[in-house]
């Protein structure tokens, strides 16, 4: 099935993909869910997903960064990245699959994005920034230049992280923090400054 993607969880954030792929002239080949008591998303059937040949490729529409990793880890299948077609990607930026892009989101230059990561509506990626696998940078969140965010984490709405701050794995920065030194893997913080909470 040409210019179709299956989706890998029936939730609040796969209604925002669908319609991510609509404005990119896309369509759902199908949605899946392991959950059986979730049989409709909209207008379309969600079915178990059983490991068939399929014939698009997948994104898995699944908020919680470990689940997500899990799954990608778990599915042999290809995966592609949807990008909301009123968001801004300079050309030197580079994107893995599976990735995720929301509208108003901005990834400036040479900006490395990883595979499985959700780059949520309106956050700033500024130049030279490293994010790597199964992170989520929240809505309105702002990374400043040359910030690395480890694999699966999660940086809160509106979280600001200053210039070149390298931020661990699986760590999560609290809504509305502001984060002006490294955060090591595992941590949470919260406020301004951003201390371990
Ligand atoms: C489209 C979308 O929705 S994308 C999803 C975006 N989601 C987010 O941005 C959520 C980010 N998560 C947070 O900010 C969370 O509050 C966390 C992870 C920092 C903390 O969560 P929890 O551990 O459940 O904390 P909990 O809610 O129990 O609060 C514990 C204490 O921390 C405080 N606290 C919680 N979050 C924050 C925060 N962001 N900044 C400052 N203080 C905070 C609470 O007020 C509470 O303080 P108290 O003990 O003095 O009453």
């Amino acid at each position: 099935m040409n210019n179709s993607v299956y989706l890998y969880g029936a939730s609040g954030h796969a209604k925002v993909i669908i319609e991510i792929l609509k404005s990119q002239g896309m369509s759902v080949a199908g949605l899946f869910d392991d959950n059986p008591a979730i049989n409709r998303l909209w207008d379309y059937e969600v079915r178990p997903f059983v490991g068939e040949a399929y014939d698009a490729p997948f994104i898995i529409t699944i908020g919680n960064n470990r689940v997500r990793c899990h799954l990608a880890q778990r599915i042999y299948v290809a995966f592609t990245t949807a990008i909301h077609s009123k968001s801004i990607i300079s050309p030197t930026a580079n994107i893995g699959n599976g990735t995720v892009v929301m509208p108003g989101a901005c990834i400036n230059a040479d900006a490395v994005i990883g595979k499985h990561c959700i780059v949520n509506t309106n956050c700033s990626i500024d130049h030279e920034c490293r994010i790597e696998d199964y992170a989520h940078i929240s809505p309105n969140a702002t990374l400043c230049g040359n910030v690395t965010v480890g694999e699966g984490t999660h940086i809160g709405a509106g979280a600001v992280i200053l210039p070149g701050i390298t931020v661990g794995n699986w760590a999560v920065i609290g809504a509305g923090a502001v984060v002006t030194k490294p955060v090591a893997s595992g941590t949470i913080v919260v406020g301004n400054p951003a201390r371990v909470k």
